[in-house]
């Protein structure tokens, strides 16, 4: 494997086309350096070979002059010499240069016809012309060959017809001979040209191949959508860095990470939003590491970091401090802007013993545990999270069973008016699992909603609570309404409005007898689509309700946009409101504003008669709590149902006491 492949800087540019034009232009230089220097050493054996000749001749022909040196000898010597060094120097000096071998050949030219003229032609010319020419061709070069033929044309003319006694004292050929020489010239020529671009033409189809090659190489180690490596290049790299046997262990830092909400953006904007998101995404975490680390993406919205070196914890973790900072800032994404974040696990390999599945395990686990303790942070896998985290995903392995076997049930908890009137219930969702006993929905909805079963789960939840609802309703109930919690992922689901509707279709509810509790958090994560939905459901009739309110947001800007027709106050500020009067200034103050606003209020959380009393004199609605009742199973709620209708006095002696509750009516 090429491993230039797997670098960062050619990852962004493959394009096989291009590519193959890279690798064409580098072979070719290649062979053009290979080229220039084997001229170097030809032409280097030439010019003795030159002086020699001369020597030879001069040695035989000269028979006494003026000068004591023939004139072939001086030629040799010196345009020898000429016409070697020139070549010679750019062959070690520039070589694989266009102009270097232009000059190589048409020295070479020169230089066969030096030595045809200084033998006194003894040296067969098309031996040494052709055999020049055939080595010319190794450079692939057509125009090479085209300028040391035009090159030998005019040294031929020049030296062997024009001016041929003049300076060597004997003519080098015959007008005929150099006629036959110039047509053996060109006709070899065309030859040369043509093997030449066959030549072209095969190292061409030799990069395309090289290129189509590394393409597939490529696209088995890359991300297409990021151009970051990809699952198997970082188990690549994991198997190199963990080798067995490797002398020293490579200390190294492996991170899991995961971006939080990403699924939500992808499905509320589209696919191709959520295609840039990640391609910004990616850039953002590179901006953040060195070049030396390896940043790949698993695949969806799951990246994988080595930070190779790196033996400290502390390093690591602000390492992934700053990248959890720099995917919490807003994502531009065309005409919308998106916030998502970033949960890391991080694990260290420091010593030997550990194999890539175990490290991905650590990584996970410690991502896990981020998942689990609120998203958007990170934290170093250490031993004592196995157990926990262990426990974690098995709860997630059984909820996961009991949602799709359908073993979860429903209870109900009674909502009053103060004069004791029974309104309705809120339906709850209970769990109780043969491995881990009674599951509160504190702790499995946020697992519920991290997995995603919220989405079947809760829409299990709204068909059971409004097919209850609608069968009380038809027995002669007809204003008690039906509380159903929604969580902001399924508010965020594309069919949260049909699901609902469909609940209603089914069950034969009547839309209006259907509150829908969504928390202030909740509201606070939407988009305009979730807004869109519940101004869609209030159209059809379906109340909505704040839930928890005052633990959520600060801005109330919600409580004008949407539909809201009731806020429930949450028990943490009704627990203490009997002993502290800053929790009773606060409740009254809430109070007051929901009127101002033309809404309903629920206490929740009452739990006894003074804060009950309370309540009452600050002008609350309805009352939710222990003090009225826990919530229960279908069939006691029923009991409600009957006391309160059946016996008049309840109304009377609660309207009398105005705070009387209903299990104290029940009680009694
Ligand atoms: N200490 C005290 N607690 C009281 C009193 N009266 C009611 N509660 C508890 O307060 C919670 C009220 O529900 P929530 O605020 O909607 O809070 C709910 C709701 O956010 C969530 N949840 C429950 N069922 C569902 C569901 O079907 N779907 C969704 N999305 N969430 C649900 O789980 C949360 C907790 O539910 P639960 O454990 O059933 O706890 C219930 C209820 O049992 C009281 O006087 N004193």
């Amino acid at each position: 494997m090429n491993p230039s492949i797997l670098s960062s800087e050619r990852v962004t540019s493959v394009n096989v086309a291009k590519e193959a034009e890279r690798l064409f232009r580098s072979e070719h230089r290649l062979v053009c350096t290979r080229t220039d220097r084997l001229f170097a050493i030809l032409m280097s054996l030439q010019w003795p070979a030159a002086v020699a000749a001369a020597l030879l001749i001069s040695s035989r022909t000269w028979v006494g002059g003026t000068s004591s040196v023939h004139p072939h000898l001086i030629a040799a010597v010196y345009l020898g010499g000429l016409i070697t060094v020139p070549p010679v120097l750019l062959a070690f000096f520039r070589p694989g240069e266009r102009y270097t071998r232009h000059i190589i050949a048409a020295c070479q030219m020169l230089m066969s016809g030096l030595l045809i003229h200084v033998s006194g032609g003894r040296i067969e010319t098309h031996f040494h012309v052709f055999g020049s020419l055939a080595f010319l061709a190794f450079y692939l070069d057509w125009e090479v060959l085209a300028t040391a033929t035009l090159v030998t044309l005019v040294d031929h003319l020049a030296m062997g017809y024009y001016l041929p006694a003049s300076i060597f004292g004997t003519a080098t050929a015959s007008h005929w001979r150099l006629l036959e020489h110039v047509l053996w010239v060109v006709f070899f020529d065309i030859f040369l040209i043509t093997s030449c671009v066959q030549g072209l033409k095969w190292l061409h189809a030799v990069a395309r191949r090289e290129a189509d090659q590394e393409l597939l190489l490529y696209q088995a180690y890359h991300d297409a959508l990021t151009g970051l490596g990809n699952r198997l290049q970082i188990q690549k790299l994991m198997g190199e860095l963990l080798m067995p046997g490797s002398k020293e262990p490579r200390p190294f830092a492996l991170m899991a990470i995961d971006l939080d909400r990403f699924k939500e953006v992808n499905d509320t904007l589209g696919h191709q939003v959520g295609d840039e998101l990640l391609r910004q995404v990616s850039q953002r975490l590179m901006a953040q590491i060195r070049k030396n680390d390896t940043l790949v993406r698993m695949g969806g919205d799951e990246f994988a970091l080595v930070l190779d070196g790196c033996t400290s914890a502390r390093v690591a973790e602000s390492i992934a401090g700053r990248m959890v900072e720099s995917l919490n800032k807003p994502f531009s994404l065309g005409d919308h802007t998106a916030r998502i974040g970033a949960s890391i696990g991080i694990c260290l390999h420091l010593d030997e013993g550990q194999d890539a599945t175990d490290l991905f395990h650590h990584a996970d686990l410690a991502l896990y545990k981020v998942k689990n303790s609120g998203r958007n942070s990170f934290m170093v896998f250490d031993e004592n999270m196995r157990a926990e985290t262990l426990h974690q995903m098995s709860m997630e392995h059984r909820l996961r069973s009991a949602v799709l076997e359908n073993q979860m049930h429903l209870h109900y908890q009674p909502i009053v008016s103060t004069e004791g009137r029974l309104l309705g219930f809120e339906a709850l969702l209970r769990w109780n699992d043969a491995v881990h006993g009674d599951v509160s929905p504190v702790d499995f909805i946020p697992l519920a909603e991290k997995t995603g079963l919220i989405i079947p789960l809760g829409a299990w939840v709204l068909q059971q609570a409004c097919s209850q609802a609608a069968q009380w309703h038809r027995t002669g109930n007809k204003l008690m309404k039906m509380s159903v919690n929604v969580s902001s992922i399924q508010l965020a689901h594309k069919d949260f409005v049909t699901t609902v509707l469909t609940a209603l279709k089914e069950t034969g509810l009547p839309a209006e007898l259907l509150d829908l509790e969504l928390t202030e958090s909740a509201l606070i994560q939407q988009h305009d689509s979730s807004y869109e939905s519940l101004h869609l459901l209030r159209r059809f009739g379906v109340k909505l309700s704040i839930d928890d309110f005052g633990t959520g947001y600060s801005s109330l800007s919600y409580l004008r946009d949407l539909p809201v027709h009731t806020l429930k106050i949450d028990r943490a500020f009704v627990k203490d409101i009997e002993i502290s009067p800053e929790s009773r200034t606060l409740v009254e103050g809430m109070i007051d504003m929901a009127h101002t606003l033309h809404l309903r209020v629920v206490a929740e959380g009452v739990e006894n008669r003074k804060q009950m009393e309370i309540l009452v004199e600050a002008g609350c609605d309805e009352i939710q709590g222990f003090h009225i009742s826990k919530a229960v199973p279908a069939d006691d709620a029923r009991r409600f149902i009957n006391v309160s209708h059946g016996e008049p006095e309840i109304k009377a002696m609660a309207g009398a006491a105005k705070v009387r509750g209903l299990a104290e009516v029940l009680a009694r």
